[in-house]
């Protein structure tokens, strides 16, 4: 039968969306669909909404409206990253104890294993192929509290991809990273969409590295935020308005 699948079953699905915080309404009726895997670059001034999005999609915050990953009703999934349906980069995370930087990108394979059971040499060969690809399998043996922000952010990645998951929402994986390690992980963010068929939500600054990643960019500041096809003219014209003081009066 030659039947359109439900919007409900779609990768990513949000309809009529509000969050803020008391006093502060910041995302008003935000509507995103996207029908298959795709990269979507969120964009926007500091204080825009963005990490509030974040915030909302993985139920920090409560939200008005309705959000679909995969076809299910996030508000009725309790632990949305334990069942692999999203997983989650924040802005800051830190470790406060002492880890080995494979002890903790092993942890990425935490779905895979019953509560206290060891990870097996092919959990630890998968982590060690996830640091290579992020350019940190030299930091494996380091101690993580011990490494520079940048390559902390490199670690996180590797255990992310590790996670295996349909949605990924990445707040600002590139700070901190110096030019190359920027392009490289766009790259990466690339080749998970394109040959590992993930959704990506990636709140970013970095404008240079987004016109020749295929995919979408939202634009928070605008007063109706719309996905529009990534470009190097798209992202011009999402710059200049950035860099307008018309864009910044009209925040609310
Ligand atoms: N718990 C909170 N209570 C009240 N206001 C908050 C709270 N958390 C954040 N805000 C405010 O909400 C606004 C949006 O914050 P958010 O972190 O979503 O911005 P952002 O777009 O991610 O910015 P940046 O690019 O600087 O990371 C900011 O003005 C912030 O001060």
């Amino acid at each position: 039968m030659n039947q359109a699948p439900s919007t409900k079953h779609q990768t990513l699905h949000i309809e009529n969306l509000v969050a803020g915080y008391e006093q502060r309404v910041l995302l008003r009726n935000l509507f995103l669909c996207l029908p298959g895997p795709a990269f979507v670059a969120v964009i926007g001034h500091n204080g825009c909404g963005k990490t509030t999005l974040f915030r909302a999609l993985t139920g920090q915050i409560p939200y008005q409206g309705t959000v679909h990953v995969a076809g299910h009703d996030l508000r009725q999934v309790r632990r949305p990253a334990a069942t692999g349906l999203l997983a989650h980069l924040p802005q800051r995370s830190a470790v406060g104890f002492p880890i080995e930087v494979r002890e903790l990108v092993v942890m990425g394979r935490f779905r895979h294993h019953r509560f206290l059971s060891s990870y097996t040499p092919q959990d630890y060969a998968l982590a060690e192929a996830a640091l290579q690809r992020v350019g940190a399998l030299h930091l494996a043996r380091r101690d993580f509290t011990q490494l520079s922000g940048g390559e902390q952010q490199l670690v996180w990645l590797a255990q992310l991809a590790l996670q295996d998951a349909g949605l990924y929402l990445l707040d600002e994986p590139t700070q901190q990273l110096d030019v190359y390690y920027r392009r490289r992980v766009f790259d990466l963010l690339r080749e998970w969409v394109t040959q590992a068929h993930k959704t990506i939500l990636c709140i970013t600054h970095d404008l240079d590295n987004l016109a020749v990643m295929p995919g979408y960019v939202l634009n928070l500041s605008r007063p109706q935020p719309t996905l529009q096809p990534l470009s190097a003219a798209v992202v011009q014209a999402e710059r200049e308005f950035l860099e307008s003081e018309e864009s910044i009066g009209s925040m609310g």
